[in-house]
């Protein structure tokens, strides 16, 4: 089938209906109108939970079933739908609808408006973005994803491991009760941090790798990442007293902590975390304990923009 355009589109669509606090099932339903009034083939690939939805898409992708991939989600989703279209030719779109939506406002998408978003599909113009390549093991336990925004391993990572362990309370307000519960108790991380071949071992409180600018909803933490630039950037926040990184965090929403003193930046290709007891997230979903080996993959993904 034809789009508007006239160009063929067979949509495959991914809703995390619980996105964005329950904002995700209506933003699926608008998306998914907006699709069809486009005269375009839509697949649901839906599933109930995560792994479903990756199952789903994935076999379509490998069947050839769909060109377009149309993710209907937050950071989690954009997450989910890189991996899945990268290295291939189906062009991926965002229609966000998280909490967060870090990647959707840093890459100048449309937000809180499906509609506007899913029409991408038929007048958007596709742009080659990077993606960041995690990797980590050997053998069996070896294990790869790839990720669009910011990989984080550290006071980030410690905080979202200890909110997923809490029972109460839902929502973004469990993560408010897990930094409560670390910030008392957190001491710097002793890392070993190697860019391109250059090894730098500190205690720091965190390590990100940005391939975009920003995680954890409008946290700035690389904020001279870009997208398409073939290159990761490394932001280490050493070693602070708990006050002091308290006062660091508002600047990071500025992106003016860089500037700081106790703040390092670092720029390449590939990046190798090792520290212990420390699991890595990326794109605000769970990677893998470090160490991990993380690279940028220059043009890896189509993405559908403005
Ligand atoms: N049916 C489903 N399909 C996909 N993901 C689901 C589903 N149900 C629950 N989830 C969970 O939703 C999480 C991703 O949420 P997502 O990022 O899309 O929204 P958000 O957290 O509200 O937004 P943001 O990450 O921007 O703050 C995944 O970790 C996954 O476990």
């Amino acid at each position: 089938m034809n789009g508007a355009d006239g160009r063929p589109r067979r949509v495959g669509l991914l809703v995390n209906p619980t996105a964005g606090k329950g904002r995700g099932a209506s933003y699926g339903d608008r998306a998914h109108r907006r699709l069809r009034r486009d005269g375009h083939e839509v697949l649901d690939l839906s599933g109930t939970d995560l792994a479903a939805a990756r199952a789903h898409a994935a076999d379509a992708i490998a069947a050839g079933r769909v060109d377009v991939l149309c993710v209907v989600g937050g950071d989690g989703m954009a997450h989910l739908g890189a991996g899945l279209c990268a290295g291939t030719d189906v062009a991926l779109a965002l229609v966000a609808a998280g909490t967060g939506n870090d990647n959707a406002r840093e890459l100048g998408l449309p937000r809180r408006d499906p509609e506007a978003a899913a029409a991408l599909v038929t007048c958007g113009r596709p742009r080659r973005v990077d993606l960041g390549r995690a990797r980590w093991g050997s053998g069996d336990e070896a294990g790869e994803r790839w990720f669009l925004g910011v990989l984080g391993a550290g006071f980030d990572s410690v905080v979202a491991e200890r909110a997923a362990a809490l029972r109460w309370p839902r929502g973004p307000r469990r993560y408010e009760v897990a930094i409560a519960r670390e910030l008392p108790r957190f001491r710097p991380i002793p890392y070993a941090v190697v860019v391109d071949g250059g090894r730098l071992e500190t205690a720091a409180m965190l390590v990100a790798v940005g391939n975009g600018p920003a995680f954890g909803g409008g946290m700035r933490i690389c904020p001279g990442a870009s997208y398409d630039d073939g290159l990761l950037d490394v932001c280490v926040v050493h070693a602070l007293s708990v006050p002091a990184f308290l006062r660091l965090f508002p600047t990071v929403f500025r992106g003016t902590h860089v500037r700081r003193r106790p703040v390092q930046v670092l720029r390449g290709r590939h990046v190798r975390l090792e520290a212990d007891g420390i699991v890595a997230q990326a794109d605000g979903e769970r990677v893998a304990p470090l160490p991990l080996d993380v690279e940028v993959v220059p043009g890896a993904l189509s993405l559908l923009g403005p």
